[in-house]
């Protein structure tokens, strides 16, 4: 017996008060109140509660259900009763028991699979009608959940699976569960695999190992960055991630490579040369490229001629009161005249000066106005963009010109995975100009290009040596590394002249050097000796002293990691006590797993929220909080305020957010602080790369304090950051090699970029299955020296990992008994 105190029907959350027949947890009373996601239960049911008790803020002890089991009427006359309930319009105890004897004790289940099990039995045809569908609303879900339920599928989980199958759940996963994991967040092959094991699937099951190869494939994108892989890595990860899946013993590699076999001939996989992709992967680098090509190519009505172009540069030099350099000069002037301009260089060697120098030019030879206030009506014809909302403020203050997003730029909104395959909203500018590009990964600069019509100017600025896009690829170092398009490389430090060590310490290490003054102290840097297992301790207390000169927001402590004593969360732990205690006076706290939440603690913002006004990478200040005891929603609550806004969150948004006394280097990226503070220790392993210390160091605007071991300081220099497997500079090589004509016949309107790249890429998909075969279809087309001689330089050696494989295995038509006499033989 229960009573229903609360229900949501979108998510299926209920609050139920449930007499007690037995518990296993102390408790005296004859009721308790119990949450949790609960199926068509009705207030006479008979439910068994799996879960824990849990102490709520405002109405004390109650038990929280992980998952619920509702004995299904187990005898002929329940079932009879049941079908007699009011609920079942028209059935009376006689058609029930018509109806039980006729389908017997499984009656539901009949019902639902196949109404026509009704026929004959005289039932009017409405009854019959509302008979199977209410059957099929209430018992139908009730089924599934309690199915997903005996499968031990949380009821979060579960309700997320019945929302997107609905009622077909059981039937979808009983052809393949593992769909779950790419069409249900939050559940991965491991889970699948258990849903699998329940329904007696097999170790070998071509599902199971599709799975496990997309699974793999998922890593090296997510994990490495890489865009393809090769066949030597990915079976002997298919097979690790394979082998996760305790319940099952791990196929032999002819299954899965028979598998990947099929994946590649169904497209699934495009295989080219060796290499491996995700066809989507495959897909937008030719989209790229292609597009790319076609906005390089366009007429953007610049031929003024050098004498005018010339004249420009001078007069916008003589505004912003700097004498451009030969290169910097160079670089203005090209960006001035070509659709598509790629401009990098170190810290200080004149980027955002050159921007500034470009749009006051720009400005003047389109005679457009640079007021925004000229533009109420019609969209502002340069628009300023950055893939974090820290950049794009910055962007916006150096240049004097409103500058946001690319996420906002395109009308993403940064929380659906799927608005990457869709098509963005068009881009209306006459000039885009993109900084920090290093961090714009594949997907979302495929869909700038796709935003962006030829005619459009697109100047992409950044630093290509600064650590790649968190998200798949290294667009901007491939667009470089090309030369298919124009580009200045800015190397003339001009901040030095300022007095900054910090500036030339960078380059140093940049180019793999050791400054010999390294660790020597100077006015605007210095460092700390202390082992790993002081740093935590001696930062903290270098924070506490800084914090006496400095804002606590202007203090920034980096790591590359986030476990571990000198991690990301201990160093938080750590200053969150020095900085902001909790006294009697600040007590009131929120906590979310580990973390407690105070007034004035400083955070990061996660997520790009543009409901908010609030981006990935934003720094803020928690300025109010109310936990749920003392709020009268029962809700828990906190406000934190940043630069230019201030956003309230609730339980369901806490993950957006984090402690930012320690971010991680990744997370600063498009950032400046005044000051930084770096521990540098071997306990990062084999983070400490040269890339990561100078993205890290680059991110100082004043004062750099080191801290740790020096000789992890010299290793993370001797380390250059290992190459991402990307092909994007070879589709450009292609593009380019094929021609304005071929560049439009390479980007058909549906998008068809596979089968586009053929006249660059003869018989891709026909050389598809042959090369996974190890037999190459298609003649390798000789790539340029200097394209072709990077990717071999970080090549990985085809056989790594695989012990006791031949390449043989991959020929075609291999079975095991070949394998066995070329062996012998
Ligand atoms: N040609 C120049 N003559 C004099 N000063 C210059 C010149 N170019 C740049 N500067 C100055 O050098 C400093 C760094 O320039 P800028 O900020 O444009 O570099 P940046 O490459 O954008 O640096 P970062 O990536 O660190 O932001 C600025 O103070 C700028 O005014």
């Amino acid at each position: 017996m229960m009573s229903i105190f609360f229900q949501n029907p979108t998510n299926y959350y209920k609050i139920i008060l449930l007499h007690i027949e037995k518990i296993s947890v102390p408790w005296s009373d004859s009721e308790i109140v119990v949450t949790g996601t609960f199926g068509a239960v009705k207030e006479d049911d008979t439910l068994i509660c799996y879960g824990h008790l849990v102490n709520h803020p405002k109405y004390g002890r109650q038990f929280a259900a992980e998952r619920y089991e509702q004995p299904a009427p187990s005898t002929e006359a329940g079932l009879v009763a049941y079908l007699a309930e009011k609920q079942f319009k028209g059935i009376g105890p006689k058609t029930a028991q018509r109806i039980v004897d006729r389908l017997g004790e499984n009656a539901i289940t009949k019902i639902i699979q196949d109404p026509t099990a009704l026929t004959g039995l005289g039932l009017p045809n409405q009854v019959q009608t509302d008979l199977v569908s209410t059957l099929k609303q209430t018992y139908g879900m009730e089924r599934v959940m309690l199915q997903l339920n005996a499968w031990h599928i949380p009821s979060r989980l579960a309700s997320a699976i019945y929302q997107k199958y609905q009622g077909e759940t059981l039937t979808k996963l009983a052809e393949d569960p593992y769909r779950l994991v790419s069409d249900v967040t939050g559940i991965g092959f491991r889970r699948a695999d258990e849903i699998a094991a329940a329904q007696d699937f097999t170790a070998a099951d071509p599902h199971r190992v599709r799975s496990a190869i997309r699974a793999a494939f998922d890593r090296l994108n997510n994990a490495d960055g890489a865009v393809y892989t090769d066949v030597a890595t990915l079976l002997p990860l298919t097979q690790h991630v394979l082998s996760e899946g305790v319940l099952f013993p791990v196929p032999d590699v002819a299954a899965i490579t028979a598998v990947l076999k099929a994946m590649v001939q169904d497209k699934t996989i495009v295989s080219e040369h060796q290499r491996l992709y995700l066809t989507p992967y495959y897909e937008a680098e030719w989209q790229i490229a292609s597009g790319l090509t076609k906005l390089a190519q366009a007429d953007i009505h610049a031929d003024w001629g050098m004498k005018k172009v010339a004249a420009a540069v001078t007069q916008v030099a003589k505004n912003i009161g700097v004498t451009y350099d030969t290169s910097q000069s160079a670089a203005l002037t090209t960006a001035l005249t070509q659709p598509v301009f790629l401009l990098t260089g170190g810290p200080g060697t004149g980027k955002t000066t050159v921007i500034r120098g470009l749009i006051g030019a720009y400005a003047q030879l389109h005679h457009v106005s640079l007021d925004p206030a000229d533009y109420t009506d019609t969209p502002f014809p340069i628009q300023l963009a950055a893939p974090t909302g820290r950049a794009a403020k910055r962007m916006s203050e150096l240049t004097g010109l409103p500058a946001g997003t690319i996420h906002r730029l395109l009308g993403l909104t940064g929380r659906d995975p799927g608005e990457m395959f869709t098509p963005p909203s068009p881009v209306s500018a006459q000039l885009v100009i993109i900084d920090e590009m290093s961090m714009v990964d594949m997907f979302l600069f495929r869909q700038l290009i796709k935003a962006l019509t030829p005619g459009t100017q697109l100047v992409l600025v950044g630093d290509k040596d600064q650590l790649p896009s968190v998200g798949p690829g290294q667009v901007f170092a491939d667009l470089l590394s090309s030369q298919t398009l124009p580009a200045a490389f800015l190397t003339k430090i001009h901040r030095q002249a300022a007095g900054s060590s910090i500036v030339q310490m960078a380059h140093d290490v940049n180019d793999g050097l050791v400054p010999p003054d390294l660790f020597t102290n100077h006015a605007d840097r210095s460092f700390f000796r202390v082992a790993a297992e002081q740093v935590p301790n001696v930062v903290g207390q270098i924070v506490a002293k800084a914090a006496k000169k400095f804002d606590p927001l202007d203090i920034q402590v980096l790591a590359p990691m986030y476990r571990g004593p000198a991690g990301v969360t201990h160093l938080n732990d750590v200053l969150q006590d020095v900085l902001n205690p909790a006294t009697p006076e600040n007590s009131k706290e929120i906590v979310v797993g580990t973390t407690h939440y105070r007034i004035g603690d400083k955070v990061l913002q996660l997520v790009n929220d543009p409901e908010h006004n609030v981006f990935n990478g934003e720094i803020g200040k928690i300025t109010s909080l109310t936990p749920a005891k003392q709020d009268p929603k029962h809700q828990d609550k906190l406000t934190v305020a940043y630069d230019e806004t201030e956003v309230t969150y609730d339980r369901s948004d806490f993950n957006n957010i984090t402690r930012a006394y320690c971010t991680t280097i990744h997370k600063a990226q498009g950032s400046e602080f005044p000051l930084v503070i770096l521990p540098v220790v071997h306990e990062y392993g084999r983070m400490l790369e040269r890339n990561l210390l100078y993205t890290a160091i680059t991110r100082t605007e004043k004062l750099l304090i080191l801290v740790g071991e020096e000789s992890a300081v010299t290793a993370a220099i001797d380390r250059p950051g290992a190459r991402r497997a990307t092909t994007l500079d070879q589709r450009l090589l292609a593009q380019a090699h094929n021609g304005a004509g071929q560049a439009t016949a390479a980007q058909p309107a549906s998008d068809q970029a596979v089968q586009s790249a053929s006249p660059a890429e003869p018989a891709d998909q026909s050389a598809s299955s042959a090369a996974v075969a190890g037999t190459s279809a298609a003649p390798e087309r000789p790539a340029p020296p200097l394209t072709y001689a990077m990717i071999l330089q970080h090549r990985i050696d085809p056989m790594i990992g695989m012990t006791g494989v031949t390449p043989a295995q991959f020929m075609p038509g291999h079975t095991p008994t070949e394998q066995a006499q070329e062996e012998e033989g």
